[in-house]
């Protein structure tokens, strides 16, 4: 079935879930006894042999989890650290559907216990994060939003160019980062975003160290709706994926950059940033540190479970 050496794999029980479509293969390793290869990633998450998925997620104590077991000091709370890969099987500092499909994960497996309105801590390689049950779904504090170059981005408002595949014309973009590397574009209208190529990674230029997701953003018009929420579309190209339906940390990213470019004229907070597979809301709330934290909301669910490697 695969195309690669299953190893510890075979027999292991997984789920498959998403979040706004945004998908994944989840397993839970308790004991930190699987080492996931590159290959194996790509394998499970191939959409014809593999099980399919825009990513993997393995649920192990952050205790365990090697260069981040400092994380568990900082925060005993945050028991189980969230081990993503990109479905190429490279891998990425952080997911915001992830998170959400990750929590989802560890209430089904039993692993956790958590009602609506309550809060727990997770470990991931962007740090310990602090997801909330909403009933609708999860709402997990992703911390500041950043500028990736930003004495350029400072002078100019935008700091580089996009060209999607097939396009004569390059776009100004601004590089922002939600722990992982994203370039946002805004474009003048819905019909150039339904029209997009995002089958081939855009080009970017100057491109953020370690590659970049791209996002492409329709402000609403009006952006802002009475209820006093601002109304973005966006589609993205996800790095190590490709087009996705949905990336939760683009959508705080692509709502950063709006905000940002809008800031001569009102400092939005609450955000609905509609994607291909749903919407999800982003709030920017001013922190402790008198820095300003990114909230990612949106709902999540699993759809399935199996055995990778059975017969
Ligand atoms: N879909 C995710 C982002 C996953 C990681 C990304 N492809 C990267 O390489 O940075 C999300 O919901 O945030």
């Amino acid at each position: 079935m695969y195309s690669t050496e299953l190893g510890q794999l075979a027999g292991q029980p997984f789920a498959k879930g998403h979040a706004t479509g945004n998908d994944f293969v989840l397993i839970a390793d308790p004991n930190a006894e699987i080492d996931l290869s590159a290959q194996q990633v790509a394998a499970l998450c191939h959409r014809r042999f593999g099980i399919g998925g825009d990513g993997m997620i393995r649920a192990v104590p952050t205790s365990k989890m090697p260069g981040y077991e400092q994380l568990a000091d900082q925060n005993p709370d945050a028991y189980w650290f969230m081990d993503y890969r990109n479905s190429d099987g490279s891998i990425a500092e952080m997911c915001g559907n992830g998170v959400r499909a990750f929590a989802h994960f560890l209430i089904a497996e039993g692993l956790i216990e958590l009602l609506v309105g309550q809060s727990f801590y997770i470990g991931s390689r962007a740090g310990i994060k602090m997801i909330t049950r909403i009933a609708d779904g999860y709402a997990v504090n992703l911390g500041p939003w950043g500028l990736i170059f930003e004495d350029k981005a400072e002078a100019d408002s935008i700091d580089s160019l996009v060209k999607p595949r097939g396009w004569d014309q390059a776009l100004p973009a601004l590089s922002i980062t939600m722990g992982n590397p994203h370039t946002v574009v805004a474009l003048p209208d819905g019909g150039m975003l339904d029209a997009l190529d995002l089958f081939e990674e855009p080009e970017v230029a100057p491109k953020p160290e370690h590659g970049t997701n791209v996002e492409f953003v329709v402000p609403n018009e009006p952006l802002i709706e009475e209820d006093g929420v601002a109304q973005i579309k966006m589609r993205v190209h996800e790095r190590g994926v490709g087009e996705t339906l949905s990336c939760g940390t683009g959508a705080c990213a692509a709502a950063a950059a709006v905000r940002y470019w809008a800031r001569g004229t009102a400092l939005i907070n609450q955000w609905a940033v509609t994607v291909p597979g749903g919407v999800v809301g982003v709030e920017f709330r001013a922190n402790e540190a008198g820095g300003e934290d990114t909230i990612l909301s949106g709902p999540a669910e699993l759809v399935a479970r199996g055995v990778i490697g059975a017969k």
